[in-house]
């Protein structure tokens, strides 16, 4: 029996996201399988990420090639995830035709390690380190592993009210589920399927989580604004959404200033301004001769450890370098002291990262607050049309039990300068 397609592929992407660094969600976007092969590729692949990090440091102290590395970690997701039968997963996988791959060598290892199953997880397998700094944040671990491992269910914002949009979710209905914090968000399972049928510009895929981060801000006709790391732009589309939701102050609009260091995530901006006909966000290209206004207001949505999206990026364990936090930290650190400067006094600074270590969140913040006294946590409620319920905002943060609502747990910080 030949190894199948899906298998093949599962193999290729995962040795390729493993060993070079590549991304699960680009990877797997132009993947050319369809029905069940599909789905089981996806399936796979999501498994061993998830599951399999212990095996894998296990096997990568044995005398064993990549590809033999890789092979094993799958066979024992399909023996005891997929609890396929045993002599057929043996069978598929000696017969990948691989130069580094030896058949004698890779059966060895399988009953070497046969009974070694439970290095699979049923939950999620992390390294020692991401581990601590899940404890260390205190968010409730078996919660969180609990929403990570099962599928993420994909969620979505609706942008466009027309008769036509309205009647469209109506006949979707059946397949949705309400937002958690917001109005007019859907979850769904069946997510390709939903989006085929809405009109492509009248819906954003987008977190709840990463949109708390806009509505925290409070953005105002009038007021001008600076969003720091803005590609691809999620964020910019809300941000726009909500100031020409202020029908009768369209004309005191101004544009944002939507900065972002990478050349090539700029364009992907670009793109996406394009896509939502975005006409107030100016996407603009960090150099060092680049000046800035003093603003209103500045959403600092800064690179981080991304670690509370693994659900829907498993790759992060294998990619994610204990070392990488601290530079990750150092990085925010840099981009904050540089645009404290640029807010006027009684301006806002809304700070956000899709990770929860204490060295990025917490931590950073109580630093900058040690070193910039005339800057001060936001007090106050969240009060906003686009959300179910307020929100009580204590220490500059939202009083919300992330884990509890199955929400990815974001570190979001609302400061206040209160003095030049
Ligand atoms: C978390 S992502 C932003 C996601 C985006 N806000 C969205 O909602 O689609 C962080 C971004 O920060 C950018 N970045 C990193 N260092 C930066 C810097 N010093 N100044 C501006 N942007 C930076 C990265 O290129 C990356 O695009």
């Amino acid at each position: 029996m030949s190894i199948t397609n899906s298998r093949l592929y599962a193999f290729k992407t995962l040795k390729r996201i493993i060993y070079q660094g590549a991304y699960l969600h680009l990877v797997t976007k132009y993947v050319n399988l369809s029905g069940r092969d599909r789905a089981f590729f996806k399936l796979i692949v999501n498994l061993v990420l998830k599951s399999g990090y212990k095996l894998f440091e296990k096997l990568s102290k044995e005398k064993l090639s990549k590809s033999e590395i890789i092979a094993l970690m799958m066979v024992f997701v399909e023996l005891k995830l997929l609890r396929k039968e045993r002599y057929v997963v043996f069978s598929q996988y000696k017969t990948l035709p691989e130069k580094d791959f030896s058949e004698k060598r890779f059966l060895k290892a399988l009953t070497k390690f046969e009974n070694e199953k439970s290095l699979i997880k049923n939950d999620i397998s992390l390294p020692n380190f991401i581990v601590d700094q899940i404890i260390n944040s205190k968010l409730d671990i078996s919660g969180f592993t609990r929403n990570f491992i099962s599928t993420p269910l994909t969620g979505f914002f609706i942008l466009s009210r027309t008769e036509k949009t309205l009647d469209l979710l109506k006949s979707l209905s059946g397949k949705l589920y309400p937002g958690k914090i917001f109005k007019n968000y859907y979850y769904t399972e069946s997510f390709s399927e939903v989006l085929e049928i809405l009109p492509q510009d009248s819906y954003i895929v987008i977190s709840e989580s990463s949109m708390l981060s806009v509505l925290l801000l409070n953005p105002k006709p009038g007021e001008k604004i600076i969003e720091v790391g803005a590609s691809p732009g999620g964020k910019s589309v809300f941000l726009e959404y909500i100031l020409k939701d202020y029908k009768d102050k369209l004309n005191r609009l101004k544009k944002i200033i939507s900065v972002d260091i990478s050349k090539n995530r700029i364009s992907a901006l670009k793109k996406t301004c394009e896509k939502y006909n975005l006409k107030l966000i100016s996407p603009t290209l960090y150099t060092e001769k680049t000046v800035f206004d003093v603003s209103d207001k500045i959403l600092i949505d800064a690179p981080c450890s991304g670690l509370s999206t693994l659900g829907s990026k498993p790759d992060i364990i294998f990619h994610l370098k204990e070392s990488d936090i601290k530079l990750l930290a150092k990085k925010q650190e840099d981009i904050l002291n540089f645009y404290k400067d640029f807010i006027k006094v009684k301006g806002k600074l809304v700070y956000s990262v899709c990770t929860f270590t204490e060295m990025e969140g917490k931590i950073q913040i109580e630093k900058f607050l040690h070193k910039n006294k005339n800057f001060k946590t936001f007090e106050g409620v969240l009060s906003s049309k686009y959300i179910n319920q307020d929100i009580i905002i204590k220490n500059g943060m939202l009083d919300i039990d992330w884990v509890a609502l199955s929400l990815e747990p974001f570190f979001i910080c609302c400061l206040e300068k209160v003095d030049e």
